[in-house]
């Protein structure tokens, strides 16, 4: 949620909205459809949306920008004014120098009028203390925000052509250089101010060719780790990005043509209608480190995930180091190892063989299994069959137990607090650190839901007797227990 906080100029929050339309409408090609507005949703916490005027028909075009007003690589003057290949630095790297060059020529950018309408404080984990982000407590979301890597990979490849170049990307901030180190935090600040709006803002561009619909929404962990192979462009797109996102909501897509990207209702949409996009099935956790807000209507996709080092703990094992755990090695060789497993919130219908991952009940197998079956299996370098029957339930209960303990509070205190965050009259638009806290309680709620749904999962298979204890880990009676996903 964007609130007046995230906006460098909250005071003239119209005008510059006013300034941007204007700017949009005067480039050639650009073509807005009057039905809609570009509102101001600051008092529900939403920052900028997009809202319909009058109703609109499913299939009506809301917009459409040429590709060559999208702000990219392609379109900006620096790749033909630095020697080096910008676009080999990929595409995170490259459109966040980008972004700091158009950024840094203040009037002077195509795109200034932009930039007015952009934050420039973002709710996203990068930019939590750790006295915010020990809310979230044992979550995994909280290794995967990647704020080192990134420093890592700013200073490597982004501070060096920034500083060669002082012409080109100006000091800012009453700095004479980017050198020493005031300036590179300030580079650092201003760099990761570009990747968070890459990260919450920008599309993957699709090469010119027809018809792909595109919302740039690849989930990938942290900024700038994306799937390399994929390597599609990335590219800011002036207005399609003030859309907000809904979970249930969603009424408009992009579609990625030749020349233009064009945004479509996808559903007839009422007057006074907000106009959404949609961010796809992700955990309130993934919500929050990539957008920097959460609803509850994201709460069916929150997920839990427990971490090959707990699982081992609780199986018994010294420790998950590959060369000193035989165990382990036979599922690194077979390629089927992993760091850490998600379990799904069930839905209604769910049982176990839906939710829980192939790669984790093969993993529970291996570490329940005896020495003998064990030395069986690993003199054929096979792993075993999977199999869940009371030895790996009573582990992944054990592992399910530790995790919960490792939250610190109960779902019910945290049921408590969250309650006593919002007195019946509480403003719903929380600011600051009120805000994080709430947004983390949230997360951290959804993942002991979880935990807890998973947890009376396993004990009505026990309670059914539908898990039997079998000596052989491969009891062939107990057809129902066995894992369907591998
Ligand atoms: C693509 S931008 C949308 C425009 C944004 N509201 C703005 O004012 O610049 C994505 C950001 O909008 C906010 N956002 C998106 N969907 C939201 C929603 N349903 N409720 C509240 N905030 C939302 C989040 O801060 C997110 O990082």
């Amino acid at each position: 949620m964007s609130s007046s906080t995230h906006f460098s100029d909250p005071s003239s929050f119209q005008q510059q909205s006013n300034g941007f339309v204007s700017w949009l409408e005067s480039n050639p090609g650009v073509k807005v459809n009057p039905k809609i507005i570009l509102a101001d949703l600051r008092s529900t916490g939403a920052g900028r949306g997009v809202v319909a005027r009058t109703n609109i028909s499913e299939g009506e075009e809301l917009f459409s920008i040429p590709r060559s007003l999208i702000l990219a690589v392609q379109n900006s003057d620096l790749k033909s004014l630095l020697p080096q290949d910008v676009e080999a630095l990929g595409p995170w790297l490259s459109l966040m120098l980008v972004m700091l060059y158009e950024y840094l020529r203040g009037e002077q950018s195509r795109w200034a009028p932009y930039f007015r309408v952009l934050p420039t404080n973002f709710d996203t984990l990068m930019f939590w203390s750790e006295a915010e982000l020990n809310q979230l407590q044992a979550s995994a979301i909280v290794g995967k925000i990647g704020k080192q890597g990134a420093d890592e990979s700013i200073l490597e490849s982004i501070a060096p052509i920034v500083k060669a170049n002082p012409a080109l990307f100006p000091p800012v901030n009453g700095l004479t250089s980017f050198d020493g180190d005031a300036g590179t935090a300030t580079l650092l600040e201003l760099a990761h101010t570009m990747g968070s709006l890459i990260m919450a803002y920008a599309f993957d561009i699709e090469k010119g060719e027809d018809d792909d619909d595109g919302e740039g929404d690849d989930d990938n962990e942290s900024y700038m780790t994306d799937d390399e192979d994929e390597q599609l462009s990335k590219g800011m797109v002036p207005l399609a990005d003030l859309l907000n996102a809904d979970a249930d909501r969603n009424n408009a897509r992009l579609f990625q043509e030749e020349e233009f990207l064009v945004m479509k209702a996808i559903k007839p949409i009422q007057e006074g209608e907000e106009i959404f996009n949609d961010y796809g099935e992700i955990p309130r956790a993934d919500l929050l480190r990539r957008y920097g807000y959460v609803t509850d209507n994201y709460g069916v996709y929150d997920v839990v995930e427990l971490s090959l080092k707990d699982i081992c703990q609780s199986a018994g094992l010294s420790n998950n180091d590959i060369e000193s755990q035989p165990r382990l090695q036979l599922l690194e060789e077979n390629d089927l190892l992993d760091d850490g497993y998600v379990i799904p919130r069930p839905t209604a219908n769910a049982t176990l063989e839906t939710i829980l991952p192939a790669e984790l009940v093969v993993l529970l197998t291996t570490l329940t299994q005896s020495p003998e079956e064990f030395e069986q299996r690993r003199s054929k370098n096979k792993p075993p069959k999977p199999s869940m029957d009371a030895n790996q339930a009573g582990l992944l209960y054990k592992t399910l137990q530790s995790k919960q303990a490792q939250y610190g509070t109960s779902l019910n205190e945290d049921i408590n607090i969250l309650t006593g965050l919002l007195p019946p009259n509480a403003p719903q638009a929380l600011e600051g650190s009120a805000r994080r806290h709430k947004m983390a309680l949230q997360v951290r709620l959804g993942e002991k839901e979880v935990l807890r749904d998973v947890q009376t999962m396993l004990e009505s298979l026990v309670a059914n007797g539908s898990l039997k204890r079998s000596a052989n880990g491969d009891d062939h009676d107990s057809r129902q227990s066995k894992s369907a996903r591998v």
